[in-house]
């Protein structure tokens, strides 16, 4: 094992199985007829779409999309240069820290659920700056600008993560109105919450890993945005817990592929020193989607890199269930509650460390308070 850090190590439990089973992957879902159609048509090949992203979001919780629209020279040229900026000494990286003040850039100490993560991450936000509430106090409307830090090298490096953000965001939006369809809203129903987006983009550089066998990639966990389009290289490394039965699946590279993850905003935001557990959609969707675990297994034989998009409301949404998704058979399940204000309320927790699953979305379920 020789001198690497015990806060990797995992407990016993949650270490990776080092033989993983050959399963089904993930649902994979054509997006082609978007290529010609707006989600909104009421085509065949559309509601067909629609019929089968319900059911992956059901039943997986997880999907891959092909023919998504992103064009492969933008995914090409972002991947070029987060490989670049990792690539080099820590030194150089260590200019672009994230800090107290600024919880965007480089940082390579990311703990999950208490055990630290094997894996260096940069973060940056879309809407440059984007407005969070200065405090967690509920009746303190001040409020707080992020804004991007970018390194000098590769030069390139803001300008590839600006011009990929936007074409995912597009991308993002479709796939908004096809998980509204699917819940049997009208297209638009949820994109209007994201007019000021609080979405945040990371790169993720996983080292190699001389003791794969007690550390991970990244933790188990659960994503607390409304929802998160995964680029991953082909190395592979991601697993998802199966709902049927809680058994770790891969999800193989499918080259070119999104992973799209609906539910909760799981992993660490650069909002947050730690993990919450906040499920937008679970709770828009009055628990009908309901995010899923998952987490990454660390390689000792090939370095992986994954660019995760995490789509979030503006700061001033209130995140209930949806009227249309209440009635008397299913009432609501959780309270509303602020974005921003639960948010700040959680990262203020995190940051003190006060303890590592401190508020999650399950403290506003109706019943349980
Ligand atoms: O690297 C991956 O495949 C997934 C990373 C992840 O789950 C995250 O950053 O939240
Ligand atoms: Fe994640």
């Amino acid at each position: 094992m020789g001198d690497v850090d015990e806060s990797f190590f995992q407990d016993a439990a949650h270490r990776p199985k080092l033989s993983t089973t050959e399963a089904e992957n993930i649902p994979l879902i054509d997006l082609s007829p978007l290529l010609t159609n707006d989600p909104s048509d009421t085509s065949s090949a559309v509601t067909n779409l629609v019929a089968e992203i319900g059911d992956a979001c059901k039943n997986w919780g997880f999907f891959q999309v092909i023919n998504h629209g992103v064009p492969s020279a933008c995914r090409e040229k972002i991947e070029r240069a987060s490989r670049e900026f990792f690539l080099q000494p820590t030194e150089e990286k260590r200019k672009v820290s994230r800090d107290e003040n600024n919880p965007l850039g480089f940082y390579d100490t990311e703990h999950t659920k208490n055990v630290r993560d094997w894996k260096e991450v940069f973060d940056f936000v879309v809407e440059n700056p984007t407005i969070l509430p200065a405090s967690h106090e509920p009746h303190d409307m001040e409020l707080m600008e992020l804004t991007n830090q970018w390194p000098d090298f590769p030069t390139n490096f803001g300008e590839a993560c600006e011009e990929y953000a936007r074409d995912v965001e597009k991308l993002s939006y479709k796939l908004l109105e096809l998980i509204a369809l699917s819940l049997g809203l009208s297209s638009k129903r949820l994109s209007g919450y994201f007019k000021d987006q609080t979405t945040f983009m990371r790169l993720n550089y996983y080292p190699l890993c001389p003791v794969r066998h007690l550390a991970l990639g990244v933790g188990r966990h659960k994503d607390s945005l409304a929802l998160t389009v995964l680029a991953q290289d082909d190395v592979g490394g991601l697993e998802v817990k199966r709902k049927t039965d809680g058994e770790w699946i891969q999800v193989k590279p499918t080259p070119d592929a999104y992973i799209v993850n609906v539910g909760d905003i799981i992993q660490p935001t650069p909002f947050s020193w730690s993990t919450g557990n906040e499920k937008i959609s679970q709770v828009w969707s009055n628990d009908r989607y309901e995010s899923v675990e998952h987490r990454v297994v660390a390689s000792s034989k090939k370095e992986r890199f994954s660019i995760p998009f995490f789509f979030g409301p503006s700061h001033y949404v209130m995140v209930e269930p949806l009227e249309e998704l209440i009635s008397e058979e299913r009432p609501a399940k959780y309270k509303a509650y602020n974005w921003g204000k639960f948010n700040t309320t959680r990262n203020l927790s995190n940051f003190k460390k006060l303890n590592v699953e401190n508020i999650q979305i399950d403290h506003f379920r109706i019943g349980d308070l």
